[in-house]
């Protein structure tokens, strides 16, 4: 069986990265920046006043020193006179400060007697000044790749740009199998399950910015899979995700249907737990990721191959999930021949993350997996673990 890093890599190779399209900016949360974005203009603009009070020559900057209000400026009118010894412009915040004046005296700090201000003792030092492209100059560029935050949006805004470049977001299908399966809600006879997975993954390809179709979940038998993989195929899906059926019992039937589907496959079982029956492969430019049904075990593998083939189709660069350093809490026993994915949780100590992984490890808990906010990685073979020893985690 291949490894983890093998089947990351060749789960990558069986996306291509869309095209990139033009939209609002208001539109753009959560997008994919696909080219870098150069501001428009310096923020700000001009050199703006911090604070509501005076603007002065700092060299008359002296307590008791009195003079005379000549003018105003305010935000959107500004004051294109010049300010010379001795005189004052009443000026509000963000208005430009006027030629002549380099700082501005908040108004608490003077006392003004009709069109005259005295200057008062805590007159003198602040500027209160925000120098033009304090914020950014016309040359500040934002990078792409770069996934758009809410921060983000109002950057490219003050940066002049209602529209952005950004990346098409892939269309995932989401194919649940099993003759045992119903939607959540209904009225379950007592050898059905419920479908329960794709409620996690569609919300996690939400998260990452991909559109994701849950299809009516198929039947085990050969012409529900054929016509329901034709259905995700109509649709344009570019990645189609099947779960369940993957293993090797008679009524695990998804294998069989890629290959009369005419999917190339990639790869099929991976030395991985839970995940053990992963397969993928491609048709065209489809990508094709058939995960395991068990709860956990699908919600796993979406974490560490679906995700990433979303980021890749978006155009991301660092697209495999970052691994961080935790110390356990307890030993933990020899690692086995696959890699082993724990739930686990946790938290920051005072020097290091601290790691707990979950007693109850059986792909099919769902409990389990809402308390974990993370993976524990067990490499192959591992060795046994003392309270206290460095390991990798993955947040979920
Ligand atoms: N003889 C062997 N048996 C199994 C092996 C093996 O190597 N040899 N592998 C085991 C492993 S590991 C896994 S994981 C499972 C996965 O098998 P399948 O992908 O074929 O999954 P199913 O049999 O269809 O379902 C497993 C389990 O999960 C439930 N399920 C399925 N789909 C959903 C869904 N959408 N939402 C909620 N629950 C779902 C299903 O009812 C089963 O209980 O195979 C082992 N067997
Ligand atoms: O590999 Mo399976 O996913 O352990 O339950």
């Amino acid at each position: 069986m291949i490894t983890v890093e093998q089947a990351q890599a060749l789960c990558l190779a069986l996306v291509q990265t869309g095209p990139v399209e033009t939209i609002a900016l208001a539109d753009a949360h959560g997008r994919t920046l696909a080219e870098p974005l150069r501001a428009k203009r310096d923020q700000p603009p001009f050199s703006a006043s911090a604070m509501d009070g005076y603007a002065i020559r700092s060299h008359d900057a002296k307590i008791g020193a009195t003079l005379t209000v000549i003018a105003e400026s305010a935000a959107g009118h500004g004051w294109d006179g010049t300010v010379n010894a001795d005189q004052a412009v009443r000026i509000f915040t963000g208005a430009p400060v006027p030629n002549g004046a380099d700082q501005v005296v908040i108004q608490e700090n003077v006392t003004r007697t009709g069109e005259t201000i005295t200057l008062g003792p805590d007159a003198i030092g602040n500027i209160n000044i925000r120098p033009q492209g304090l914020d950014f100059k016309e040359t500040f560029t934002l990078n792409a790749p770069r996934k758009l935050t809410a921060s983000d949006l109002a950057l490219i805004a003050a940066m002049n740009h209602g529209s952005v470049r950004v990346t098409h977001r892939p269309k995932v299908a989401l194919i649940s199998t099993g003759d045992e399966l119903l939607m959540p809600g209904g009225d379950p006879a007592p050898d059905q399950i419920i479908a329960s997975n794709i409620f996690a993954l569609q919300a996690m390809l939400i998260d990452a910015g991909a559109i994701p179709n849950v299809l009516p979940i198929a039947p085990d038998t050969p012409d529900a899979l054929d016509d329901i993989l034709q259905q995700a195929s109509d649709w344009g899906a570019d990645i189609i995700v099947t779960i369940g059926g993957a293993s090797v019992g008679d009524h695990d039937l998804v294998a069989p249907a890629l290959d009369r589907f005419g999917v190339t496959r990639s790869f099929h079982k991976i030395a991985m737990r839970p995940g053990k029956p992963l397969m993928a492969g491609a048709l065209g430019s489809t990508a094709f990721l058939g995960l395991p049904g068990n709860p956990v075990s699908a919600v796993v593998c979406g974490h560490l191959f679906l995700l990433p083939m979303v980021r890749r189709a978006l155009g991301q660069s660092d697209v495999l999930p970052r691994g961080v350093s935790a110390r356990l809490d307890a030993p933990l026993p020899t690692g086995g021949p696959r890699a082993h994915y724990m739930r686990a949780h946790f938290s920051e100590g005072k020097n290091a993350r601290i790691v707990s992984a979950f007693d109850k490890q059986d792909s099919s808990m769902l409990t389990v997996l809402s308390l974990a906010n993370c993976l524990l990685l067990r490499p192959i073979d591992d060795t046994a673990k003392a309270s206290g020893d460095p390991v990798t985690i993955y947040p979920i």
